[in-house]
């Protein structure tokens, strides 16, 4: 079976996204969502995205890590899928209904209202999720937020200096995080701007990550060490995040269409 598919990007964190609103989509299973990403065997992603219909919104949108793993949010692809249905609309994800409305060359994201209880982040046990008593190697005090899924955030001086390639996948898989982790390491330039590099949970580093944006911009205005609207740099670029009167994470920022083309399912299944 021939399956169309767009590539897109929000950032430089690139998706594969199929379209099964319209048309009917084979199962998908994790091994197939491996083989698709694999960037030296397949077409290559961070996250495969799957659009279908719903009954509690205009559409649903499922995510898949490249590790083939099904997860609840992923900002850059809201964006990216806000640009390709081309009009606002409310969105099913796993982790919650969001607004979507494209904006100039991207998006505008409400991506509903962060969750700070330890257990809904979720930790193995209770803390004070604002500054959790437990570091990894120079990294601690971190916070942890769920904004449809979980981040924890590491505030320090130079974020660019932090072997993340080596911390990430520690972090990620540490027993304190019984769903693994998204691993943030930000610093603050001023009260209105952050730097950030993230280590993904099921994908690895990536150029920007939308979600990792939201939850540390919540995560330093819980801190008081930021307005309450701020601009993040990743280093695929910038994304402005604001939390606003209502509790609601607001996102905007640029999404990309790079190209469509179709493949054979047998050739990943
Ligand atoms: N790249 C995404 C986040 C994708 C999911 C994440 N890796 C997870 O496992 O929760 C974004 O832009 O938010």
């Amino acid at each position: 079976m021939r399956v169309p598919f767009t590539k897109m990007h929000g950032l430089g964190n690139d998706f594969i996204v199929l379209d099964g609103r319209n048309a009917t989509l084979p199962p998908i299973g994790s091994a197939v969502v491996a083989a698709l990403s694999d960037r030296h065997t397949g077409i290559g992603c961070d996250q495969l995205i799957v659009l279908e219909t719903s009954t509690r919104a205009d559409f649903a949108m499922r995510i898949f890590n490249a590790d083939g793993g099904e997860v609840e949010a992923c900002g850059n692809a809201s964006r990216a899928v806000a640009l390709l249905h081309g009009a606002e609309a409310m969105v099913e994800t796993s982790g919650g209904i969001i607004h979507v409305e494209p904006v100039g060359h991207g998006a505008r994201i409400d991506m509903g209202t962060p969750h700070f209880e330890w257990d809904q982040i979720p930790l193995a046990y209770a803390m004070d999720t604002l500054a959790m008593p437990v570091g990894w190697d120079g990294l601690d005090q971190p916070s942890a937020v769920n904004v449809g899924n979980p981040h924890v955030i590491f505030f320090t001086d130079n974020c660019d200096a932090v072997p993340l390639e080596n911390l990430g996948p520690q972090i990620e898989h540490d027993a304190l995080f019984p769903e693994r982790i998204n691993v943030n390491v930000a610093t603050v330039n001023d009260r209105n701007s952050i730097r950030l590099r993230v280590w993904e949970r099921g994908a690895g580093i990536t150029r920007a990550c939308g979600t990792g944006a939201c939850a540390t911009a919540i995560a330093a205005m819980r801190r008081g060490m930021v307005e309450r609207e701020v601009e993040v740099t990743l280093p695929g670029g910038t994304l402005t995040i604001e939390w606003d009167e209502h509790g609601h994470i607001i996102m905007t920022g640029p999404a990309t269409e790079s190209f469509r083309g179709t493949f054979d399912w047998g050739d990943y299944a």
